[in-house]
């Protein structure tokens, strides 16, 4: 591991981990990638939209996931949002530390569950620890606030530009999606709500022994929906298609689109919050940039196959269950006359 000191202490224990994780739990199944030339994620035109909606039910249904091309947002800005992660986070540790400090910024690491103050939910055992670190940005407040950190100062900056891009595009491919199933957007506008807009902002460190853990475990999201920008060398995303884990390949001036449990709902589970999990790369570390979106927090989510309920009811039931029993259950929490 190359700029030891800018990563968090428990983390540095990779370059000499010794332990192995049991082999079913190993993140390297060989067996079950599919590796292709070719890649098979549908691909959405933003900017054809109009034309795509079939193309984009399809996505919804059997992927849950989508990439996205003619994005609009410039490339300068793309190159930025790589570039710019990278600098932040070969700062010290103690620097990344200290720089959120008065800001509503937090970085945290180890593990991604955060409450909505942004302390760390899980103070997990430290053989089971996610390979990441991360900055957790709730973009509404990225106006309210400088930091005396010029590097964090200059994120925030590019996070402001890249927030009028991000909320576009959720907006419009919302948009796309409640006009091809009809639902009545008046009513249903309220479900994504862009002022809930956070971005993620995480390293995953590299590592020669890859089964020394995950970098994120396997999960659905709790969004509407998630927007990735992801590094654009070296992989690590993996979605699960028909029981098959495929890695998500990395191709320049490309988002890769999940759906989140809130759209599952909605849809009355026709569209599905794709399951999807990272892996930490033997060839170097990894940077990703990923926007999630959800619904006012008090807005009643109502839909034929879960009992309804508020945004808010659903992250305190996912924060309990991590909590409590240490993975988050999910919308299986809510399904009509499933006593859990
Ligand atoms: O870093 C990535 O590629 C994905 C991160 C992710 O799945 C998440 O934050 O929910
Ligand atoms: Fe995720």
């Amino acid at each position: 591991m190359n700029n030891l000191e800018s990563y968090p202490p428990i983390l540095r224990q990779l370059s000499h981990h010794q332990k192995q994780l049991p082999p079913n739990q190993k993140p390297f199944e060989e067996n079950n990638l599919i590796q292709d030339d070719l890649d098979p994620i549908p691909v959405i035109d933003l900017e054809c939209l109009d034309n795509e909606i079939k193309k984009l039910e399809e996505a919804c249904k059997d992927w849950g996931l989508f990439r996205l091309v003619n994005h609009g947002v410039p490339l300068t800005l793309l190159k930025q949002l790589q570039e710019l992660p990278k600098q932040l986070f070969s700062m010290p540790f103690e620097s990344k530390q200290a720089s959120c400090s008065a800001t509503p910024i937090t970085y945290f690491w180890g593990t991604p569950a955060l409450t909505p103050s942004g302390t760390t939910l899980t103070t997990r055992d430290p053989q089971n620890i996610n390979w990441v670190e991360g900055f957790n940005v709730p973009l509404s407040q990225l106006s309210n606030f400088n930091s005396q950190n010029p590097m964090l100062e200059s994120i925030r900056h590019l996070l402001m530009e890249y927030e009028r891009h991000v909320s576009r595009m959720a907006i419009r491919i919302y948009e796309g999606i409640v006009k091809k199933l009809e639902w009545n957007l008046k009513g249903t506008k309220s479900y994504l709500s862009t002022k809930t807009g956070t971005v993620r902002v995480y390293r995953y460190p590299q590592s020669h022994d890859i089964n020394i853990g995950w970098g994120m475990e396997a999960h659905t999201d709790s969004s509407v929906l998630s927007i990735l920008n992801l590094d654009d060398q070296v992989t690590g995303l993996e979605v699960l298609k028909d029981d098959h884990w495929l890695t998500v390949k990395p191709i320049s001036n490309t988002f890769i689109v999940n759906l989140g449990d809130i759209m599952q709902a909605m849809s009355d589970d026709r569209y599905k919050s794709v399951t999807h999990r990272v892996k930490v790369n033997k060839h170097g570390e990894r940077i990703s940039v990923c926007y999630f979106v959800y619904p006012e927090e008090d807005v009643v989510i109502e839909s034929s196959k879960y009992k309804s309920f508020t945004y808010n009811e659903f992250r305190a039931q996912v924060q309990q269950d991590i909590k409590t029993i240490g993975y988050k259950v999910g919308l299986a929490r809510f399904r009509q006359n499933e006593d859990f």
